[in-house]
């Protein structure tokens, strides 16, 4: 029987043929898969520059071109398209196999030639060189073979190398990229997944290349998943993976593993693919875990798109931390009192009245979440002793001990009132677990780890097995929005040599990217793992394959002003033909986001707020900065950039309180912004009214 693969290339142009062409399209692949070899009608093309190319009758207007190997019966489907232009396309493309990477690249060998005179002459004239500092037999190491190498010596400019990306050979366009980043050879090695010192490959095999190379073909394997290949033709990431993402996603662990990187680097997705990896092995249940119920919601999506059979669906659980332990918990004990935020506040300002102490409620309840609790500390001696860093406020043993005894005042009435925190339901949780002679799970991932509070660390490594991977681990620290910072190492989650980082952006233009990353510059961020992150913007290779407009920025004289515009722009958008449901609007606060609604309402365009309905998809959606995290729109608008709303002030300690509380606040509001800013995969506009917040400085003149 033969075997059937489909380059990504083609999946991607598959949504926008008609449909009668689709069906068409789908039809004679399925029945191509049950056929022979001698039954399928394939007509080699004159002049195609790849001996291997073939053709196939979709209709009378329509063919396919196909990769049919000399010997064999496995076949890859590369395009379809009007029948003279599928002839031209054979004769403009060849196949080959790429020595470093082993896999099949298709490349536009017809515009490499027809480019390289025009640039040979320019180089001719040009100082300098892009490639000058790296020698050939460095490119040839790394899969660059000679037409490429002939072109990369030609280029003075990235933004050249940029535009070739659509015609050279796709890993030799990425070494070549990397290597312009600033990356190492070595670097671009460990990128692209090459073991070091291997023999090149046999560059005639291409069956084996296509087999190598899952993150461009996809091999189908009947005709069920041939349709199902088909109906989700955009869903690309649930079958392509970068070689740099493949390897962490499958890659078998000794421990507790992470994967790190920016914005849109496809740190979910690999969690993801992860997931359903570790359920297929079959050696215990997954739970699939993040910090809140919206995240884990479309986390649960992804799992159902990605698991590829009931079995592994079934070996999944998806479940917000929170809910695992209040699950834990209600098995023990039923249901839990859950003590209110104003109900806390004011247990606290008693203590303090109470007790005549020079604290305020504030400051008493960040000490007691983020260094008793995060530090398991039982004990007036504990606490003399513990950690305090991140504490910006120094204090001595007589004011230690005047916290302790609010603390144990404190935890005394909750036990008296017989209610709980989601930290102290959390605590007992793990307790429960520890006591239990086995772990519920076999496999735990987590995303956006980021966020997660020791507590529920804690959890997470009661609730699963200690051994060959146990946790998974995705998060960036640059997107930290809530005020929980942790050291893995610490609480016995040993990461070290068994990290990595993703570096190419799938969802962000470079404009975007570049001026986001240019709001973060400066900013001191943890790794944590104990250390200081190298800084998103000083990790060479951290970069967006897609160009489009800069951020738009504008500043209003009034409210009012603002949001007349943020209607005219979203009329604009969709004016374009962007959906409603491809805009996302973000905005400080609950209140600005509901009046942005009314206002675009107002105006006949359909909008709801993301809080309600995070899934409508034929509205525009509107919500707080928070609400922004994990998801993304083709277009962004920000709102209310303006000096007292960003930074929200109710969320900044006063510098007088704890200059360093202070800044970290300060910091996490920058974070705040920069999810938001992120989440725009085209268009993104920045508006605010009156002056404009100090996050803006130097970009608003
Ligand atoms: N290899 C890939 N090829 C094409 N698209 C990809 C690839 N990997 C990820 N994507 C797409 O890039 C976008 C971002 O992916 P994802 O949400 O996993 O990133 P992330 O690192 O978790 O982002 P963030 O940290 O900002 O939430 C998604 O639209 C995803 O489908």
């Amino acid at each position: 029987m033969p075997k059937l693969g489909i380059d990504k290339d083609f999946l991607r142009d598959f949504g926008k043929l008609e449909r009668s062409v689709q069906d068409r399209v789908t039809e004679i692949f399925a029945k191509f898969e049950q056929a022979t070899h001698a039954g399928l009608h394939l007509e080699k093309p004159n002049n195609a520059r790849d001996p291997r190319f073939r053709t196939i009758r979709i209709d009378k207007f329509w063919r396919g071109v196909v990769l049919a190997p000399e010997a064999g019966d496995s076949f890859t489907l590369l395009k379809v398209l009007p029948h003279d232009d599928a002839y031209t396309w054979a004769q403009r493309h060849r196949a080959s196999v790429n020595t470093a990477t082993g896999r099949i690249e298709i490349r536009d060998g017809a515009a490499i030639d027809a480019t390289l005179p025009e640039l040979a002459r320019m180089a001719d004239r040009a100082p300098r060189r892009l490639f000058d500092d790296a020698n050939d037999a460095d490119l040839r190491r790394l899969g660059v073979d000679e037409q490429t190498l002939a072109f990369a010596r030609v280029l003075t400019d990235v933004v050249q190398l940029e535009a070739a990306r659509a015609f050279l050979p796709q890993n030799q366009w990425d070494a070549l990229y990397g290597l312009a980043a600033g990356m190492t050879p070595e670097q671009v090695w460990a990128e692209l997944g090459v073991t070091a010192g291997r023999e090149p490959y046999d560059t005639e095999d291409i069956t084996a290349a296509v087999e190598r190379t899952p993150e461009q073909v996809v091999l189908v394997d009947g005709p069920d998943e041939l349709m199902e290949v088909f109906r989700h033709p955009f869903a690309l990431w649930k079958v392509y993976l970068h070689p740099a993402q493949y390897r962490v996603a499958y890659a078998a662990f000794g421990g507790p593993a992470r994967v790190t990187g920016g914005p849109g680097t496809g740190k979910t997705v690999v969690a993801l693919h992860r997931a359903c990896h570790l359920a297929r092995q079959g050696a215990g249940p997954v739970l699939v875990t993040t910090f809140t119920s919206t995240l884990s919601a479309s986390l649960e999506a992804g799992v159902r798109l990605l698991a590829d059979s009931p079995e592994v669906r079934d070996r999944i659980v998806v479940r917000h931390v929170d809910q695992l332990s209040y699950q834990v918990f209600a098995e023990r004990h039923g249901r839990a009192a859950i003590l209110r935020d104003k109900e806390e506040k004011d247990i606290w300002r008693r203590i303090v009245k109470q007790l005549d102490a020079p604290f305020t409620e504030t400051f008493l309840a960040e000490e007691w979440r983020h260094v008793v609790l995060a530090q398991q500390v039982t004990s007036a001696a504990e606490y003399l002793k513990a950690k305090r860093e991140g504490r910006g406020r120094g204090l001595g043993s007589r004011q230690k001990a005047q916290v302790w005894q609010a603390v144990w005042e404190f935890e005394e009435e909750l036990r008296r009132r017989r209610v709980w925190t989601y930290e102290t339901i959390c605590v007992e949780a793990t307790r429960l677990l520890r006591e239990r002679p086995e772990r519920p799970y076999r496999h735990i991932v987590v995303d956006e780890a980021q966020d997660l509070h020791p507590v529920q660390w804690r959890l997470l490594r009661a609730a699963v097995s200690e051994g060959l991977d146990d946790l998974f681990i995705a998060g960036d620290t640059h997107q930290r929005i809530y005020q929980s910072r942790v050291s893995l190492r610490e609480l016995g989650i040993g990461v070290a040599g068994r990290s990595t980082r993703l570096t190419i952006n799938y969802r962000t233009t470079a404009e975007i990217l570049a001026w986001s990353l240019g709001m973060l510059r400066g900013e001191r961020i943890d790794d944590m793992d104990g250390g200081l992150d190298a800084g998103l913007d000083m990790v060479a290779g951290y970069r967006s394959q897609v160009h489009g407009r800069p951020p738009e920025l504008r500043g209003f004289r009034t409210q009012k002003d603002e949001l007349d515009a943020l209607a005219g722009k979203v009329g604009e958008w969709l004016d374009a033909g962007v959906a409603p449901g491809e805009i996302g609007i973000a905005a400080r606060s609950n209140m600005l986001s509901d009046s942005a609604i009314t206002v675009l309402e107002r105006a006949g365009i359909p909008a709801r707020s993301l809080a309600k309905a995070p899934d409508a998809e034929d509205a525009v959606r509107s919500g707080t900065m928070h609400r922004m995290k994990g998801l993304e729109f083709r277009c962004v608008a920000i709102i209310g950039l303006s000096e007292h709303q960003v930074p929200s002030s109710s969320a900044v300690t006063p510098v007088r309180e704890d200059p360093l509380t202070h800044a970290q606040d300060l910091q996490r509001e920058r974070c705040l912004v920069f999810v938001a800013c992120t989440r725009a995969r085209e268009q993104l506009h920045l508006s605010w009214h009156g002056t404009a917040s100090p996050f803006l400085a130097g970009f608003v003149t």
